[in-house]
């Protein structure tokens, strides 16, 4: 099993090596500063991570909650990644995700959040990314967490949004960012993610799509986002969690995958790396530990496979998400 809670604990905030990466509070480190475009989602990889070990964390809730507030933009509800950028899908996810995992989503502005996520549906049913308009099957999935955690699905076109997910899909049973895109591990589970929270898993061809998914592992027991490409941990997440949702997780060898997923341990940190001997990070570990928790490793406690949550949080807000058994 993974080395010492603890050491992660330190990885994520690095009190015991200032030496090394300081993920915590030293706002003046270089560092802290060239992450500020993606600090909500950073928070809710470290605050994952950690109660995926079960760890309390030596930031209080209260802060951690006061910063998340400190990001909603009063103007149109969006959360964006660190106060003073704009509010995107993505960090408006990871900030409701981490209030729900605190049960604090009284803390923000919900109808905000719902006027904001409402506002980036486009006519064909897609989402965008935020006001500047990429559009991306990312987004349709953000867009569904975001509002199903607020128990407000009802705001949005469902039927239109699924309509364009399933535009989205290709020959090999696969999804890519829009239509006629390739299709890739990481857009794959966000297009199962969407279906699998707006009960529409039916639409997808199951084992063409589990049969891409499974040929993603390689010898070494590493998993890859599409053909002929590296392994790399965080797609250990991306398919383990989209097999899980199709009821094919067996398609591939789990002992072989927990191997490879464990030599990308940074021996001295505890965090995990893309690729065994790489610079360990928070987003890494979190889908390090969430695949682990797939595998079954008891150590971890257990995961969500739609939302990358806990399970547990899962069933206090009695959110059912579609899974083929
Ligand atoms: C170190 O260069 C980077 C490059 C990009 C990013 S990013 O755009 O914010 N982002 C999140 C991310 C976070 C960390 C951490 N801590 C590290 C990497 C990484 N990547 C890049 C990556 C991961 N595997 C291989 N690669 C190259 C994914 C990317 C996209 C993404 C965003 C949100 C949710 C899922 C995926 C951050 C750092
Ligand atoms: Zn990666």
């Amino acid at each position: 099993m993974a080395r010492g809670h603890s050491e992660l604990t330190r990885q994520i905030y690095g009190e015991r090596f200032p030496q090394r990466k300081d993920y915590g509070k030293n706002d003046d480190n270089f560092e802290f500063g060239m992450t500020d475009y993606l600090r909500i989602s950073g928070m809710y990889w470290g605050l994952t991570a950690l109660e995926l070990l079960n760890q309390t964390h030596s930031t209080s809730q209260e802060e951690i909650v006061a910063y998340v507030k400190n990001c909603q933009d009063p103007e149109s509800g969006g959360i964006s990644a660190c106060f003073g950028h704009d509010p995107h899908l993505l960090h408006t996810l990871s900030a409701v995700q981490i209030l729900a995992m605190y049960d604090k989503l009284d803390a923000i502005d919900t109808e905000g959040v719902v006027k904001y996520v409402t506002a980036l549906q486009q006519p064909d049913g897609s989402f965008t990314g935020d006001k500047w308009g990429e559009v991306d099957t990312r987004f349709s999935f953000c867009a569904v967490a975001t509002l199903s955690l607020l128990k407000r699905l009802d705001a949005i076109d469902v039927d239109n949004a699924v309509k364009f997910v399933e535009s989205c899909m290709n020959f090999d049973g696969g999804f890519g960012s829009r239509p006629l895109s390739e299709s890739h591990a990481g857009l794959i589970y966000c297009c199962l993610g969407f279906l699998s929270v707006t009960n529409r898993l039916d639409i997808v061809k199951r084992d063409v799509l589990a049969w891409w998914l499974c040929e993603r592992q390689l010898p070494s027991g590493g998993l890859n986002g599409r053909p002929e490409k590296l392994p790399d941990v965080c797609y250990s997440w991306w398919v383990l969690s989209s097999l899980t949702l199709l009821g094919r997780l067996h398609w591939i060898s789990g002992e072989k995958l927990k191997k490879f997923i464990l030599a990308c341990q940074d021996t001295e940190s505890g965090g995990f790396s893309d690729r065994p001997g790489d610079v360990p990070d928070p987003y890494h570990s979190v889908f390090g530990l969430a695949a682990l928790s797939l595998l079954g490793q008891p150590e971890i406690k257990t995961v969500n496979p739609t939302y990358c949550m806990p399970q547990h949080v899962i069933d206090r807000m009695q959110l059912t998400p579609q899974i083929l058994r």
